[in-house]
């Protein structure tokens, strides 16, 4: 086994489970949930530092707040990198997003872009888009059978995300843009994953022929890229076309290209907009869509902080409005509440990977370079030392004593919840604001329960989850049950204006 000792002698990878033969450490990872073995690695060898030989590649883990905060923050200059697949980025195409672009100057440039318009300053201007497409979202689960509301809530973040970035509605079945971004977004899921494709290790692999044994990879590439291609141009050319016919609503892309100087050629300047924006798809609707079944599967395991929660809104919203976004400051249980939905099951357990530019120390262990570098996400807002009965649903944990104020010496999620570093989620805001307002709509107007079966037992969910690079809720069906009069009447005159 490593110890200190050996650790500090330069040139000592981080100790990791190299006792297990690769294949063996494989199999123990392909069974998905990586963060909890890394977490258990990270207890087994005492380190918060990993080292995971994989499919020929090093990979480091850091599994706690300082190791992220030393090296993602302290470092970023040499952690804020991407690592380049030829699968995922070149034949699929990925490489026009800049969630997966490489640390450098182009980067910078769509990043820069994307932050002005998803910036805290900024991102207020969105709210009434945000609760106008929530009401909506209340209305139609009223009479949603109960195992159809995940539909809904995906319809939700989807019009949320298009209607901010294009100021396009988004129809409620079929709708061509969320067609296309979804098809995308599966080859994203298939293909994102370092070490899935033997073409990145043996680049040549991509000059064979189509038909040659072995290289269906080619085929499934062909058959991808097209939508990943389109996903950006399309919503892009609709909002161009609209702008020129004097049609176009407020929106990020309408902003961007009206501030476009006409005199000049803009044809690259138009396509970091049109990459810019069709991040924010990729980046934003199905995150959004995790934490909200997150929160909902809560509420049903949980009825007591649902009650807590109603009452706190009962006292001061009332029952005769819907909350509003300048009530906020007055409802520090709820916002505990958003805290613990982070917290409890994170949607990016891993968050994303970063890769080190250049041979580095920590703690006297070598780090090489260009190894893959990921925070467990996971493992930090599961750690038992800051969070007591961790596995435990419970906002309190975020409160004051008397539960009057949220404690200022805990840990946020907030700060890992989103990643690290120069990569940390950008659009964090708009993602809280959504989250935010669906949940004080939902708890303003329905009890979330667990729908009655036919012998009259309720239809528990497992709460179990998917792995990956998103982990969500499998689907369990849910009673969205009105919860009063007032509520009632609150769902018949939702107010459809902006
Ligand atoms: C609950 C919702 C969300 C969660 C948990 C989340 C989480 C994350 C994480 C973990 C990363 C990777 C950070 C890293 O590399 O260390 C990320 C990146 C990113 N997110 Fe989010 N996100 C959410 C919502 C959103 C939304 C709503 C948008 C768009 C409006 C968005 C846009 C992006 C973009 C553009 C990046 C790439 C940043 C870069 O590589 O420089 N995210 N997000």
């Amino acid at each position: 086994a490593y110890g200190v000792k050996q650790g500090r002698k330069a040139g000592k990878l981080p100790p990791g489970p190299s006792g297990l033969p690769i294949a063996g450490m494989a199999f123990e990872n392909a069974k998905g949930y990586q963060w909890l073995n890394y977490e258990k690695w990270g207890k087994q060898y005492g380190s918060d530092i990993l080292h995971v030989h994989m499919f020929g590649k090093p990979m480091i883990v850091l599994n706690s707040m300082q190791a992220v905060n030393d090296l993602f923050e302290k470092r970023s200059n040499l952690y804020s990198d991407r690592e380049q697949q030829t699968m995922f980025h070149k034949l699929v195409g990925w490489d026009w997003n800049l969630a997966f672009m490489p640390y450098g100057d182009r980067w910078k440039e769509h990043r820069r872009m994307f932050h002005q318009h998803f910036q805290p300053s900024v991102v207020p201007k969105y709210r009434a888009k945000l609760a106008l497409e929530t009401r909506k979202f209340i209305g139609r689960l009223r009479h949603t059978a109960t195992d159809d509301w995940l539909r809904h809530v995906r319809h939700l973040t989807g019009a949320i995300i298009i209607g901010v970035t294009y100021g396009l509605d988004v129809q409620q079945e079929n709708d061509p843009n969320v067609l296309l971004a979804e098809k995308a977004i599966f080859s994203m899921a298939m293909t994102g994953v370092a070490g899935t494709y033997l073409v990145d290790w043996l680049p040549q692999m991509q000059f064979l022929p189509e038909w040659f044994p072995g290289a269906k990879f080619l085929r499934e590439a062909r058959e991808w890229r097209p939508a990943v291609e389109t996903m950006s141009k399309v919503p892009f050319d609709d909002v161009k076309a609209q702008l020129a016919a004097g049609k176009a609503k407020p929106s990020v892309v309408s902003t961007l290209l009206t501030g476009l100087d006409d005199t000049k050629d803009n044809t690259l300047q138009e396509l970091v907009i049109q990459n810019t924006a069709g991040t924010a798809y990729t980046g934003g609707a199905d995150t959004t869509v995790s934490a909200l079944g997150t929160f909902i599967l809560a509420m049903v395991q949980n009825p007591e902080v649902q009650q807590k929660a109603q009452a706190e809104l009962d006292r001061v919203v009332g029952n005769q409005r819907l909350p509003d976004y300048d009530d906020q400051a007055n409802l520090p249980y709820f916002a505990a509440l958003m805290k613990e939905v982070l917290r409890w099951r994170p949607v990016t357990p891993l968050a994303a990977s970063h890769k080190v530019m250049e041979d580095d120390e920590y703690k006297g262990y070598h780090i090489p370079g260009g190894a893959i570098v990921m925070g467990n996400v996971w493992a930090i807002l599961h750690d038992e030392k800051v969070f007591p009965d961790h596995d435990k649903f419970d906002p309190t944990r975020f409160l004051t004593a008397d539960g009057k104020e949220l404690r200022k010496d805990i840990m946020e999620p907030e700060i890992a919840a989103f990643g690290f570093g120069r990569r940390k989620c950008p659009g964090r805001y708009l993602a809280m604001d959504s989250l935010w307002i669906a949940m004080a709509y939902l708890l303003q107007c329905y009890n979330i329960k667990a729908p009655i079966d036919q012998y009259g037992n309720p239809i528990e969910p497992d709460g179990k989850y998917t792995t990956g690079l998103l982990s969500y809720p499998l689907p369990f069906p849910v009673n969205f049950e009105p919860r009063s009069p007032e509520a009632i009447y609150l769902l018949e005159h939702l107010s459809m204006d902006e």
